[in-house]
């Protein structure tokens, strides 16, 4: 065991490794990997946290996982297996998330570091905030297939996970997923849209029906179909999704008849929609039945099933199984008050995407592909590459022991590239560590931001929601003040301020120009929020934080690659070659990059920024 071979590590070194208390975040591709490697390495208090449970796709890469393990608690076994490198390892495992009230900036102080292993912008922003507060550096990493990262964050000397910007997640027009899709993924966004509709959380801007409001379908045109379709139904009352498919027990059949058939006529009478593109074809499910009896031939026509196109009858036939097979597990559920979340590894999830993504290709004429092709579209998958998670792991622990030894200078983010870059380098160290941004909105003395909105719609309970947990990741203890009055529009006190929920802001005086004071007792962060009031479009967003339109934007992906090198030749022709701590590099400036055509991980969002490889993120799959 490395370990106890004498002399890989100096004395001292070997003391400080011994004496530190380290924890890991996610116990999946990266962290199985750096807990091995830290193990190895005489770490002995180590804690993992880690909130899932072992699915059989992990194994291929996660080693510290066996067949046996699948559906056992991720953080546990990793503990159990980590512990078999070296049994007098303290290794403390918790099955939960890290962002709970139950890990404050206390729990985070007794640390001497933390190493994030993470896959998704949530967790890594939450995290980023824990240890500025804790002023416990964090070692922050990620890979996407062949490309990978680690850097330091250190509060005042490196820039934080949320000092750049990070580009918003690649979205669609509404109009485009419900009335003119033209590409494979049209279909397969509005496919789990559709899942979430009848499943999952429903989200308004997850309609999946004609939108009669289309600014394409000019004048009266959507009028004109609902009149068009009050005379062939005599009936136009738009319930929703949801309680439509409640109300015929989501028969399968008649949800098909619903989404592949009557909305389809709806759309064909939006005529102005068709003027330049070719109308879809409405399909009907008893056209479809001989075929579905035809094609089982097709079916068992060898080949991996996943990697074969299947006919629109087959597709059909996995959405009736699907559909039924869902409805059960939403059935059980609601019982306990939840709802399905749609997730790539989910048999039925996964099939129902699938099946309800080619029919509606098959619909609109738009090529149709193989349920692999579609779960790796809808999951935005990039493969994990086992052997980048294993080199950033290492660079994680190389990293770990330089803070340490407080040798912060030698711990600059470091990629790894795809390709060896001029200099032959596959793993290329920034010159410098990077300053902090002085505007940052998280770890600036004074953080701010300006948020457009219209404070005569937008509620209390929207803002909460969508201001501040889903776009500036502030937990649920969070209470909300008005400046100038002092009085709190949000309290996390339970009780306290619920009668405010359905209020526009500016009931409750929050006009333009005002200022809101976020405290988030969790993550002890204060945000100042300048409210700027602007009538909302029909087809704008909701809200907008108007600072990050000055900060510099990741360019198109063909840009990002040349910015790479660019940025990199003057890292040379500037760099002193120590990468001292307050160095900034102010002749070199960052380059965020962003490649949309690198899909992101889950549906959450996605974001890439800095210089040579997309940043850590929720597209790493690792
Ligand atoms: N808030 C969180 N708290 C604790 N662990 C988290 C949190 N968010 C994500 N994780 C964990 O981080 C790990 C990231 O690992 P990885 O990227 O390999 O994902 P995975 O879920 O194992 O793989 P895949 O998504 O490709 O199936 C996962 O094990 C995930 O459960
Ligand atoms: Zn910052």
């Amino acid at each position: 065991m490395a370990t106890k071979i004498p002399g890989v590590f100096e004395k001292d070194l070997e003391d400080l490794i011994k004496k530190s208390k380290v924890l890991v975040v996610g116990a999946g591709g990266i962290g199985c990997e750096l807990l091995k490697n830290l193990v190895l390495s005489g770490f002995s208090n180590i804690e993992i946290v880690d909130l899932d449970t072992i699915d059989v796709s992990n194994l291929n890469r996660q080693f510290l996982f066996h067949k046996q393990h699948v559906g056992k608690s991720k953080a546990q076994v990793a503990r159990n297996s980590a512990l078999n490198f070296n049994p007098d390892a303290n290794i403390v495992a918790h099955h939960t998330s890290i962002i709970s009230a139950d890990f404050g900036v206390n729990y985070f102080k007794q640390f001497t570091l933390v190493m994030n292993a993470l896959d998704n912008r949530a967790a890594r922003n939450h995290v980023n905030r824990m240890c500025l507060a804790s002023e416990v550096p964090l070692i922050e990493s990620g890979t996407a297939g062949y490309e990978g990262q680690v850097e330091l964050i250190k509060k005042g000397e490196t820039k934080c996970y949320e000092c750049d910007p990070k580009p918003a997640a690649k979205t669609y027009p509404g109009c485009t997923i419900r009335n003119t899709p033209s590409e494979p993924i049209h279909c397969i966004v509005w496919a789990k849209h559709l899942f979430n509709q009848l499943f999952g959380e429903i989200d308004a801007d997850e309609e999946v029906s004609p939108d009669t409001e289309d600014p394409e379908a000019v004048g009266d045109a959507g009028a004109k179909a609902a009149a068009s379709e009050a005379t062939a139904n005599g009936d136009v009352v738009r319930t929703s999704t949801r309680a439509w498919a409640s109300a015929c027990g989501y028969d399968p059949r008649k949800l098909f008849a619903k989404f592949f058939d009557a909305d389809i006529r709806y759309l064909i009478s939006m005529s102005d929609l068709w003027k330049t593109r070719k109308a879809p074809q409405p399909l009907v499910w008893d056209t479809l039945s001989d075929a579905v009896a035809g094609s089982s031939k097709e079916t068992d026509g060898g080949g991996l099933k996943d990697q074969r196109v299947w006919s629109v009858a087959e597709c059909a036939r996995v959405f009736e199984r699907s559909v039924r097979e869902l409805k059960t597990k939403f059935d059980a559920a609601v019982e306990k008050d939840e709802h399905l979340v749609w997730d790539k590894d989910d048999k039925p999830a996964m099939d129902f995407v699938a099946a309800c993504a080619n029919i509606r290709a098959h619909v609109f004429s738009i090529p149709e592909k193989s349920r692999f092709d579609i779960k790796s579209m809808a999951g935005n998958i990039i493969p994990a590459i086992a052997t980048s998670n294993a080199i950033v792991a290492g660079l994680v622990v190389l990293h770990a022991i330089h803070v340490l030894q407080a040798r912060f200078s030698s711990c600059q983010t470091v990629y790894l590239r795809k390709k060896p870059n001029h200099r032959d380098q596959m793993i290329v160290p920034e010159k410098y560590l990077t300053a902090p941004n002085p505007t940052c909105p998280v770890c600036s003395p004074k953080p701010q931001r300006t948020i457009g909105l219209d404070v005569t719609k937008m509620t209390v309970a929207e803002f909460e929601e969508a201001v501040l947990k889903k776009t500036l990741n502030m937990s649920a203890m969070v209470d909300v003040m008005v400046e100038a009055s002092g009085s709190v529009i949000i309290s996390s006190e339970e009780g306290e301020t619920e009668a405010n929920n359905d209020k526009p802001l500016e009931e409750l005086g929050v006009k333009d120009g005002a200022i809101l004071v976020a405290d988030d007792y969790l993550q002890q962060y204060t945000l100042r929020l300048i409210i700027s009031h602007r009538v909302s479009a029909r087809d704008g967003p909701e809200f907008e934080i108007l600072d990050q339109k000055d900060l510099p934007q990741p360019p198109a992906p063909d840009a990002a690659a040349s910015a790479t090198d660019a940025a990199e030749e003057k890292m040379e022709t500037n760099g002193n070659g120590n990468g001292d701590v307050g160095t900034p590099d102010s002749k070199k400036r960052k380059v965020d990059s962003s490649d949309e055509s690198l899909p992101a991980k889950k549906v959450r969002t996605d974001e890439k920024s800095t210089d040579k490889v997309p940043e850590v993120e929720e597209v790493y799959l690792d």
